[in-house]
């Protein structure tokens, strides 16, 4: 019998731009029994990862973070990564996954990562590239297929395209979109994101490739912004942040998303998701993923200024909390009973 640890791993190959819906897509694909023993990486732009936090996998599964340049090239952290996990699994350290899944950063070239999984030695020979779905969103995917080099090469790679937010577009912007993606994409299948099975994109593909060269550095004057503190932030003023940013960068701002740690709840994370100038509703989640329990925040656009975001995330993240300085000044109040007072 041929020992399981070397047959060729399906990798499935999960891309689309940023704040597309790849997240809510593998999340929703990871529920379902035939992805339940898949590995998979998170390839992040920027120095803050949390993407990886948010992927719910099971408690056993394994999901590993590789960091890297905005464009991904996959020469480096990815490389590495997918040989560590090979290595892992090899030695049983972790358990013997049969599929991988694989995430882009929204800003991927996917031919250099095609290219390196077929002709990487040791990659090529372990894993077997079983198909590459772009997430394309309904709502501005044409204009982002047309605007975004990236975008628009995501989806001409595509064996599978998954049309997200389908419940948020309006007719026209769905039918937009559609033409969009048919003529970058003809072979490729259309299906909806919110629907599409496990089973559908996990078999496998083969549609023919457009023989695309590798783009050096696409993401051209991409910028990845990390924030992060240690003080918790009071709602208030983590609005007030929101705010300023999408009216001082709002046509700049592709992507912000991340973890916040309120003053009000400190013990449960606020997870931030904005794409361009549409934020879903703030949400929290149960616990904190890890023991990091700082605010954490990656903002993504065109030519954004670092110094200038962290002067701004500055100002209010360092602000004191004003339910604290309440009581300090209750506390000090000279009049106020001393001990066994007021606030004992
Ligand atoms: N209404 C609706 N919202 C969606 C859908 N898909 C994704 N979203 C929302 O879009 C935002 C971005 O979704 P993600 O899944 O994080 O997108 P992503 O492609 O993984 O983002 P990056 O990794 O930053 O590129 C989140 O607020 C999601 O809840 C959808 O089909 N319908």
């Amino acid at each position: 019998m041929t020992d399981p640890r070397l047959t060729p791993i399906p990798l499935t190959v999960l891309t689309g731009f940023l704040g597309a819906g790849k997240t809510t897509l593998l999340n929703r694909l990871l529920r379902d029994p035939a992805l339940s023993d898949a590995a998979v990486v998170v390839n992040e732009a920027g120095e803050i990862g949390v993407d990886h936090l948010l992927v719910e996998h099971a408690a056993e599964g394994v999901v590993a973070l590789a960091g890297g340049c905005l464009c991904c090239t996959l020469r480096g952290d990815l490389i590495e990564t997918l040989e560590g996990l090979l290595r892992a699994r090899d030695n049983g350290r972790i358990p013997l996954f049969s599929r991988l899944m694989l995430e882009t950063t929204g800003l991927a070239d996917p031919v250099p990562v095609l290219q390196t999984l077929s002709l990487h030695p040791y990659l090529a020979l372990r894993f077997q590239v079983a198909g590459v779905v772009a997430v394309v969103s309904a709502v501005d995917g044409a204009a982002t297929l047309s605007e975004r080099a990236e975008a628009a090469r995501q989806a001409a790679m595509a064996d599978l395209v998954a049309l997200s937010k389908i419940d948020l577009a309006s007719g026209p912007e769905a039918a937009a979109t559609r033409a969009a993606v048919a003529a970058l994409a003809p072979l490729a299948r259309v299906v909806d994101a919110a629907t599409v099975t496990a089973g559908e994109i996990l078999e496998r593909h083969d549609a023919p490739k457009p023989d695309l060269p590798a783009l050096p550095a696409i993401h051209g004057s991409v910028v990845s912004v990390a924030l992060a503190s240690e003080a918790p932030l009071t709602r208030a003023s983590y609005d007030l942040f929101v705010e300023l940013l999408r009216s001082a960068h709002a046509p700049k701002l592709l992507r912000l998303k991340g973890l916040v740690r309120l003053v009000e709840e400190p013990d449960r994370p606020l997870v931030v998701q904005g794409v361009r100038h549409v934020f879903a509703a703030p949400r929290f989640l149960d616990a904190w993923p890890d023991d990091d329990r700082r605010t954490r925040l990656v903002a993504i656009g065109e030519g954004l200024e670092p110094d200038l975001l962290a002067k701004l995330y500055a100002a209010f993240a360092g602000r004191i909390a004003p339910d604290r300085a309440d009581r300090a000044a209750m506390t000090d109040n000279p009049l106020a009973p001393r001990a066994g007072g007021l606030l004992g």
